[in-house]
């Protein structure tokens, strides 16, 4: 069987910033849906070149400050969001709604634009990222059938996550994520700012249901829906 590959223009993040940390949530088990996503082969970040460079910019920026960028998500494969989709049809899997969507109907997801049935992430320009405080604590993995705490619970209270408070859990599909909501003030909407002013320096637009999500503009790739996998084996050899 051939799989798709990734045309010249593509990235690994690491070959470009070896230092932003990676926390690939759809490789895992812990996300909305409770199991790993179709596509994520390996856990890394892939994005388009001018992408990668203009994280690369930011995070200098962030270093200085004493922070890092973490990603969650990058290049997502169309194969991954048609996961999501099926996994929305199914509204007798609520497996993971204690944490990820408490306070919404899974029916509404993409009607209220937290989930998009066709993703600015396969366009490989976009990305779900947070900021961290150096150094960097460690993390345990989520362990599926753990109990759930909602992800808008207070920090102490919600799933452990080595980022600085943003006033929700990443992926947490509530108004209290909308990246503006008048609920989030203080070191919260700080931090949230403190995101959104570095990310637009480098020329990313954040979208307002969520926080953590950025394009940056203008896309290498407007209009193309991409379906490689996430792979070392789907990029193009780099030659920087
Ligand atoms: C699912 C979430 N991480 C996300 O990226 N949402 C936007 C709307 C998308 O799916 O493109
Ligand atoms: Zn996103």
């Amino acid at each position: 069987h051939t799989e798709p590959r990734a045309p010249k223009g593509f990235v690994a993040l690491r070959d470009v910033d070896p230092t932003i940390i990676q926390e690939m949530r759809y490789f895992t088990p812990h996300n909305f849906v409770g199991e790993p996503i179709d596509g994520y082969r390996k856990p890394m970040c892939i994005l388009t070149e001018p992408a990668a460079k203009a994280l690369h910019k930011a995070q200098r920026s962030l270093l200085r400050q004493g922070y890092s960028l973490k990603v969650y998500d990058c290049y997502r494969p169309q194969r991954a969001v048609d996961h999501f989709v099926r996994w929305a049809e199914d509204l007798r899997d609520e497996r993971m709604k204690g944490e990820f969507y408490p306070r919404v109907d899974k029916t509404r997801l993409f009607e209220d634009g937290y989930i998009a049935k066709k993703s600015g992430h396969s366009r490989g320009s976009t990305v779900d990222l947070t900021i961290v405080r150096l150094p960097a604590k460690p993390t345990r993995p989520y362990i599926p059938g753990e109990p759930l705490k909602p992800c808008f619970a207070p920090r102490g209270e919600r799933f452990p996550d080595n980022s600085v408070d943003m006033g929700t859990g990443y992926d947490c599909f509530d108004t209290l994520s909308h990246t503006d909501d008048p609920r989030v003030t203080g070191k919260q909407r700080a931090h949230r700012d403190l995101l959104r002013s570095t990310l637009a320096k480098s020329g990313f637009v954040n979208l307002p249901e969520e926080w953590w999500h950025f394009t940056y503009k203008p896309e290498l790739f407007p209009d193309t829906y991409f379906d490689f996998p996430v792979s070392r084996r789907a990029l193009p050899v780099a030659h920087f």
